[in-house]
């Protein structure tokens, strides 16, 4: 192959930028070597392991000029762990990264001009997840938990992570110290032989509640009194103990069958003033800290007086919909899981909110018949998965020309992509705003504003 490097070369390359693995990016005669664990702006040494034809990998072998953000990592299984991708860099590095990298998304897909402001981050980047979700395995007879390697479904074994609560950390050294006591033997997925497949611990952040699930291959428990009392001793602020059985060849974590064993089937959180259930299956947030500044953000966005209808499409629990339904005059939100929906209509009632309708269904097909029945939108906030907007509802906002929109992504690709298509359609960026939802890895949530010119 006619590549610029071979394998087994020795090189001196200068690192550019990082993939969205966090890899580092040289540039040799403008072929990428992908470099794991270089930071852009260091001069490094690298062997290199493969060559493909558009790119190749190579090894870090030294760092001959580190970059002035590079750190010792503090979590011990950093490297192997695929959780985190960015804790060998400083924060203030990890922001500046996520800013010039949505800034070039922005230019390079979108060819979108409007301002991209610094990155909204955390004041401490640490312990902000409000749920775990950690896997067992045995390996030579022990048991090891912790989070998978990268692109791999081998476990990390570890006893503390540094991004998830004290509540989480506990539970999992005490549920690894003591599964085998409990009958609780690992389940393996190779051999499919074992019970425990994984400890699932959520947090309420501000209320505190704790609820502990127990995902495992059996609808048995033979010591479920004893693990009952074992985890309430372990974690008094435990609220909520349920029991999932999932005896499929699956990497999905959860199965059809959810018990409660003991306490209630939910547990609250509150963002801002706004109060939510959460049971063992609901969408919820997992920075709740972050997720406030994010649905303030989208909030200012928004301009609401009191006067306006505003759709919230792909609405989840509704988490967004109750945040714009305390300024709105009303707020339709809708989404494609009905469970998700029903949750939201509840956690409605819940704060005696009266100006929400939620529907279940594809937002493409239900806000096209919301026109029809006169149900118009003045503001439009869309929060899509990964893959973006579909483009049936693209096409519906350009048609019916809602003032505003409010976009929230979490893959700047995707956002960068759909906002061409609607300043097409007669929109005009106005300010994109991206907030780190997810401190120490490559992953970045962005909140825009748009208007119709
Ligand atoms: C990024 S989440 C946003 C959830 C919510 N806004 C929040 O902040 O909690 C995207 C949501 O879109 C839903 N979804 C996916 N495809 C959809 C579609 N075609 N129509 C409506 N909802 C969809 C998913 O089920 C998921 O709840």
């Amino acid at each position: 192959m006619n590549t610029p490097v071979q394998k087994n070369d020795q090189l001196t390359v200068h690192i550019e930028d990082l993939t969205h693995d966090g890899a580092g990016v040289a540039k040799v005669e403008g072929y990428p070597l992908f470099i794991a664990g270089g930071l852009p702006n260091e001069t490094v040494e690298v062997h290199v392991l493969k060559t493909l034809k558009n790119y190749g990998f190579a090894k870090l072998k030294s760092i001959v000029e580190p970059s002035p953000f590079r750190v010792e990592a503090p979590c011990p299984v950093f490297y192997e762990c695929g959780g985190c991708q960015l804790q060998h860099m400083t924060y203030e590095g990890q922001l500046e990264w996520k800013e010039s990298m949505v800034r070039n998304v922005m230019k390079r897909i979108g060819k979108i001009d409007a301002p991209v402001l610094p990155v909204k981050g955390m004041d401490k980047p640490w312990e902000y997840r409000n749920k775990s979700q950690i896997p067992f395995d045995l390996e030579n007879g022990e048991v090891i938990a912790g989070f998978y390697q990268s692109k791999s479904h081998r476990i990390a074994d570890t006893n503390t992570c540094l991004i998830q609560t004290d509540e989480a950390d506990r539970l999992l050294r005490a549920v690894k110290e003591n599964a085998l006591k409990l009958d609780l033997i690992p389940y393996n997925e190779e051999t499919k032989k074992g019970q425990l497949r994984h400890l699932v611990v959520r947090k309420g952040r501000a209320t505190g509640e704790v609820m502990v699930v127990l995902v495992t291959k059996h609808a048995k428990l033979s010591k479920q009194e004893e693990i009952i009392q074992f985890i309430r001793e372990v974690e008094p602020n435990v609220k909520s103990i349920v029991h999932n059985v999932n005896n499929r060849n699956t990497n999905v974590i959860f199965g059809n069958e959810t018990n409660v064993i003991w306490g209630r089937a939910v547990i609250e959180d509150l963002i801002g003033d706004v109060r939510f259930e959460i049971s063992a299956r609901s969408f919820y947030q997992v920075n709740p800290e972050q997720t406030e500044v994010l649905y303030k953000q989208a909030l200012d966005y928004a301009q609401l007086t009191g006067d306006e209808t505003v759709i919230d499409a792909y609405c989840g629990i509704g988490t967004i919909s109750l945040f714009l339904a305390q300024k709105a005059k009303q707020v339709l939100g809708v989404e494609i899981v009905p469970q998700a929906i029903e949750d939201a209509k509840r956690n409605a009632e819940l704060n005696g909110f009266t100006n929400t309708y939620f529907e279940a269904g594809p937002a493409e097909e239900v806000i096209p018949k919301w026109y029809k029945e006169g149900k118009k939108a003045d503001v439009l906030v869309v929060d899509p998965p990964r893959k973006g907007c579909d483009e049936a509802l693209l096409t519906t906002i350009i048609e019916q020309r809602p003032k505003r929109v409010v976009y929230v992504s979490c893959n700047p690709a995707t956002l960068a992509r759909d906002l061409r298509i609607l300043e097409d359609g007669g929109y005009k960026t106005k300010e994109v705003q991206p907030v780190d939802m997810f401190p120490q890895s490559t992953h970045c949530e962005v909140v825009t504003w748009l208007e119709l010119v």
